[in-house]
């Protein structure tokens, strides 16, 4: 049977992602299908990235029809001297300053280091909730290349090549990005479960 799973987000750039992480191969029989709605969930301003994701995903699970499953994503951005902050925090930071000027909230620190953190949180048809998560380490440098993407434009992954996320063709930010260890996880557990 293939399972209905419903993707809860209202960013357009992150849907295209998501979609393109848990694309299955051409060979591969789908074992589930992909839908999105955008639900503005109310969003816990405390507690560990887990947790704020678990109750988000609680409150989705209501708003879709039974036997369905829900996943919700959180991306966080935390600074190594700001003891993680700004975290999931960084939307509210992002809406209100831009990319510009959270760049100089390092100003005068030396450590620009940073970790991009994914939290999905998957409510299954039994409205059990499952919690994945990837990390990525990176540093914060002056914004290059389009700033199409939230924050992407100033994040320079460590394991990459010495681009920003946004200087990256997305395939290449696939191969990396704390989005997709997150995804790899939910679609190994999705296939592990049909199995
Ligand atoms: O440059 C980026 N590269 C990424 O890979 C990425 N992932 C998320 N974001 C941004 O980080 C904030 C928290 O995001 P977030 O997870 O709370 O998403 P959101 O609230 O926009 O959507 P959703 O909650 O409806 O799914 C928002 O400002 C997002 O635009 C990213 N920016
Ligand atoms: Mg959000």
């Amino acid at each position: 049977m293939v399972q209905k799973i419903v993707f809860i987000t209202g960013n357009e750039n992150k849907l295209k992602e998501v979609k393109m992480l848990l694309a299955t191969g051409e060979s591969e029989e789908p074992i589930f299908e992909l839908t999105s709605a955008n639900i503005d969930l109310p969003e816990m301003q405390s507690g560990s990235l887990e947790e704020i994701a678990k109750i988000k995903v609680s409150e989705a699970l209501k708003h879709i029809p039974k036997g369905q499953a829900v996943f919700v994503e959180d991306t966080a951005l935390c600074f190594d001297e700001y003891n993680g902050l700004p975290g999931a925090y960084i939307k509210w930071f992002m809406k209100s300053m831009g990319p510009e000027k959270i760049v100089r909230m390092l100003d005068g620190f030396e450590n620009k280091g940073a970790e991009a953190i994914t939290t999905v949180a998957y409510g299954d048809s039994e409205g059990k909730i499952h919690i994945f998560q990837g990390r990525t380490k990176g540093k914060i440098v002056e914004p290059r290349g389009p700033p199409t993407f939230g924050w992407d434009c100033l994040f320079e992954p460590t394991e990459g090549t010495g681009s920003t996320y946004a200087e990256m063709e997305k395939k290449d930010k696939n191969k990396i990005s704390q989005r997709s260890k997150a995804f790899a996880q939910l679609k190994k557990y999705l296939y592990t479960q049909a199995a």
